[in-house]
This record gives C-alpha cells, structure tokens and sequence, in this order.
C-alpha cells in the first residue's frame, strides 16, 4: 500500500512572480496581461457579495433541517458558501497562516528545495500551466498531499520553518472533521444516507494547494488565479487577514467573496456536480491581486481515490425521468486529463460529458 503514493502531470516551469516583484515592483511582463474584455466586460456585481450563503456547521451536525434546507439551496444557486460555527480553533488555523506565511518569506533557492519535480505537480511552483503561449497567474504555490496519510510524499514539505509540517497536520485534520460533516450533510440532502458520499469516494483523499499572491502594480491587467472550477467534490478555503481576492461567476458576472472572519469558504467541485448529474453546480472562480498587498489563500480539495468511477447518480436520474448529462468516468483520468488543458472556465468538465 506505500508504495502506490499518486502523481500528477507536471506543469511547465515559469518565472517565480514573488522574486518577479521582489527585483522590480512596477514590472509586469506581456505573458502575465489579460485582455481587457475579459478584466471588465461583466456587469459589476460587488453589491451582491453580501449574499453568498452562510452555513452553520454545528446546526448541521445536529441534523437541523432548515439548516440542510440553507445548504441544498446554497449549492443549487451558488455552489459557493461560508461555514461558521466549524469548531476549528483560531489558533490551529493561524498555525497554518504563521508557518506558511514563513515558508514564502525563506530565499528562493531555500524554497527550490522542494520545488516541484518533473513527473509532478507536489511541491513549490506554478501549476496548469501547460502551453508557453498561455497567459500566466499572478501567484506561486506550494501543493500537497496530506491525506490518506501513506499518500504523502515528505520530500516536497516545506523542512523549514521547523513547524509547517505539524500546523499543516493540524489543520488538515480539523480539515477532514469538517469536510465528513459537509459531506455527509450533501448526501442528506441528495436523498441518500448520511455516510454514503464518504463511502463512494472510497478513501477520502484531502490535497492542499496554498498559493501566494505578490501585490501587482496594476492589479486591473493580471489574474492571480485564472477563472477555473475545481476538480474536486468539495474544496474548503480559508484565506490570510482581510485581503480580498476571491471572486466567484454568479449571475454573468463576478462577485468578490468578503470572507467572514475565522470563517470557511466552501464550494462544489466537479464531482458533485457529476454525481448530482448538474443538480449542484461546481461554480467558476479567480483571483484578483491587491495593488499594495500581498494575499495568501489556503485551498483543501476533497477527492475521491483515482479508481473511483464518477457518473450521475442512478436514483437522481431515475426519480427525475431526465437523461444523464455526464458519463462515467474514473476519477483519476478525469484529473489527470483536466490537468493537461490549461484553465478555462469550466471547459474541463466537457471531459466527462455524456454524448447526445
Ligand atoms: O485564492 C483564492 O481565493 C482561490 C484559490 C483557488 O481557487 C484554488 O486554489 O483552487
Ligand atoms: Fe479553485
């Protein structure tokens, strides 16, 4: 069982953008410029950041109904939403900011150490990027995998500072307690037992990507992140201080999401959007830079174990006379495949469209 640790396909190598801003702040380079319609041709929908849904967690974990109800409706109209009440310390994760935050602060070359190899995407670096052509992401990052624990390859964590790893651990954990309790309140509401989507992925495998966002200059030309969905079941994202960044698609445009403070920002990935067969929807996201700030975000995916085959689930079609809008597909080429293409949007889940 140890030795069958997953890779993923490698990105290509690019510019460091921390080392980038570091040498000269009011550089941004052509590869790192978007066009202009895609920065401001949406409608502006900042006034609707107020809405994004908040779940209560321990509302949830007593089986409130009206709270499920919240949750069912948060992921048919948002698929995005904030956790309270999650019972994660705020000093667990402050652990978590405090040696990351650390980790980025260490010389390059102290980071290159873990850089990410040639046959994976674990470790310091860019990931997606898959053309030289593409237009690049305004942030560095460092991705892992923490659990199932015999899934972990130790030499891309970070050796300094002494106590990533153990506030990584920590917070992971905490992680998976809550990432059981969400995924077991969406098997409620998908009309099935509480254990069931737990049962389906098999072993729930938890990946933590932490990306950094150097402050840009002229923060209305970059991206930090490209718009994507995730190619997760869920992801849980928590963020550093009050820097926003994150902004979800809604409506035809983009609305920033103002994170509560302490709170968990949650969103549908791709898998439940395939087993709900379109009921919830893994909703497009991006990052925007901060003029004079910059932003950490720490991103928990929650997948399945590659051999898993994802489809529609059989009673969601059923009961509803509709065709399956998705076939099936094993989880690990559904990622493997996604990771060759470059982030677009949600093109990526065409991957697993049924033909008609
Ligand atoms: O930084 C953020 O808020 C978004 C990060 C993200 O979408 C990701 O890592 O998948
Ligand atoms: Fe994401």
């Amino acid at each position: 069982m140890g030795d069958n640790k997953p890779t993923y396909p490698p990105s290509l190598q690019v510019p460091n953008v921390q080392e980038m801003v570091l040498k000269d702040p009011l550089k941004v380079p052509e590869r790192y410029l978007r066009n202009e319609k895609e920065m401001h041709a949406r409608p502006d929908l900042s006034h609707l950041s107020s809405q994004v849904p908040v779940i209560d967690l321990s509302l949830l974990s007593n089986g409130d109904k009206e709270e499920l109800l919240k949750l069912d409706l948060a992921c048919k109209e948002w698929g995005f939403f904030q956790v309270v009440n999650h019972g994660v310390e705020s000093k667990v994760l402050q652990g978590l900011k405090d040696a990351s935050a650390e980790f980025f602060e260490l010389p390059l070359e102290e980071k290159n150490k873990i850089s990410m190899p040639p046959n994976d995407i674990q470790g310091y670096g860019h990931a997606y990027v898959v053309s030289e052509d593409q237009i690049l992401d305004w942030s560095d990052t460092l991705i892992m995998l923490v659990y199932p624990s015999w899934f972990r390859n130790l030499d891309i964590w970070p050796a300094k500072p002494q106590r990533f790893k153990d506030s990584m651990e920590a917070y992971s954990t905490e992680l998976k307690r809550v990432a059981m309790e969400l995924l077991g309140s969406l098997s409620l509401i998908m009309g099935m037992e509480k254990d069931s989507l737990i049962g389906l992925h098999k072993e729930l495998v938890q990946a933590m990507r932490v990306n950094y966002y150097p402050p840009c200059q002229t923060p209305e030309k970059v991206l930090g992140i490209s718009p994507h969905s995730d190619t997760s079941t869920i992801t849980i994202l928590t963020q550093d201080g009050d820097v926003t960044g994150l902004q979800i698609r809604h409506q035809g445009g983009w609305v920033p999401v103002k994170a509560i403070p302490n709170a968990l920002i949650v969103n549908v990935g791709d898998v439940t959007e395939i087993l709900s067969n379109g009921m919830y929807k893994s909703v497009e996201h991006r990052a925007v830079t901060n003029e004079s700030k910059t932003r950490l975000s720490y991103a928990t995916f929650f997948v399945p174990l590659d051999e898993v085959e994802i489809g529609p689930l059989s009673h969601l079609i059923d009961t509803k006379g509709s065709l399956p809008l998705y076939k099936k597909i094993k989880y690990g080429d559904y990622v493997r495949t996604s990771m060759k293409m470059e982030h677009d949007g949600k093109a990526h889940i065409q991957i697993a469209k049924a033909q008609d």
